[in-house]
């Protein structure tokens, strides 16, 4: 029996959101792996969908925007008075993909540095990591590279999903905007992560962008449930952070096992 309430209707993603930028896109595939839509139509798809649910932590400079994202996704509330994240905080978020039900489980991180200990010690067993940054503050870009470092201690770098996140876009102008991107787009290629652009004043791309962390996050969950179960065959490996060139390049050319 399920006791769970249902899924909000706006937190049911039957398609996958696209990328903000082809040049800094995890993948920039129009839809969701053959394989993906396949086990969930058949009902193959493991533990995701039941008991699992996956942990995405959020890290970045003190008073870049960390909080006030989450909250706008998940509260659509925004405070303009900063208070500090004290260690960690974290908030649930049920969704249902393709049909499937999932969960994720989002840390929101301390930015000063006399918590950043306790912080670190939740990072841990992450799926994807969201590296933030004020868009109008250059130095908060530079220290992504030391977040991120910090963060992948704690994961596999070869599994974990990685996105790098510009904020308080409102309060740029465009021409402003322009400069920062050209460097954001450089250092998230470098990172291999995919690269977004948010107002969580304004709200501007806040639910796009937790869409595409939810289903990258789903897509790369099945997957590996699918490689586990052994129900891949040898030689059929994707990575859904490699390079784009060979991402679903094996699968694409299998004629597929279950539905067309
Ligand atoms: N104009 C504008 N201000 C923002 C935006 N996002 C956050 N702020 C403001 O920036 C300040 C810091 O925001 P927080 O979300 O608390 O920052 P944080 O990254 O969680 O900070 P720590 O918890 O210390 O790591 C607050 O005063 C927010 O109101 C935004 O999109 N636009
Ligand atoms: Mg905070």
């Amino acid at each position: 029996m399920n006791i769970l309430a249902p899924v909000r209707r706006d937190r049911v993603l039957t398609e996958l959101p696209q990328y903000l930028r082809k040049e800094a896109a995890l993948h920039v595939h129009k839809d969701f792996h053959p394989r993906v839509t396949c086990a969930c139509q058949e009902h193959r798809t493991g533990t995701v969908g039941r008991f699992k649910i996956s942990k995405v932590i959020v890290v970045g400079d003190l008073s870049v925007g960390k909080t006030c994202l989450i909250n706008r996704f998940c509260k659509d509330t925004f405070d303009k008075n900063y208070k500090a994240t004290i260690g960690v905080d974290f908030e649930m978020e049920r969704f249902e993909v393709l049909g499937v039900p999932f969960s994720l489980q989002l840390w929101d991180t301390a930015g000063q540095e006399r918590f950043k200990c306790i912080a670190s010690t939740y990072y841990r067993g992450a799926q994807a990591i969201i590296i933030v940054f004020n868009l109008n503050d250059v130095t908060s870009l530079e220290h992504t590279k030391q977040w991120l470092a910090d963060a992948l201690k704690e994961n596999d770098p070869s599994s974990v999903l990685l996105f790098l996140v510009g904020s308080k876009k409102d309060l740029s102008t465009p021409a402003q905007y322009m400069l920062m991107e050209k460097d954001a787009l450089k250092v998230a290629q470098e990172m291999k992560a995919e690269y977004w652009a948010v107002s969580s004043l304004t709200g501007e791309n806040v639910r796009e962008f937790f869409f595409r962390v939810t289903a990258l996050t789903f897509e790369a969950n099945v997957l590996a449930e699918l490689e586990k179960s052994g129900s891949r065959r040898i030689g059929d490996v994707i990575r859904i952070n490699s390079d784009d060139s060979n991402l679903y390049l094996t699968a694409s050319k299998k004629k597929p096992m279950c539905c067309p």
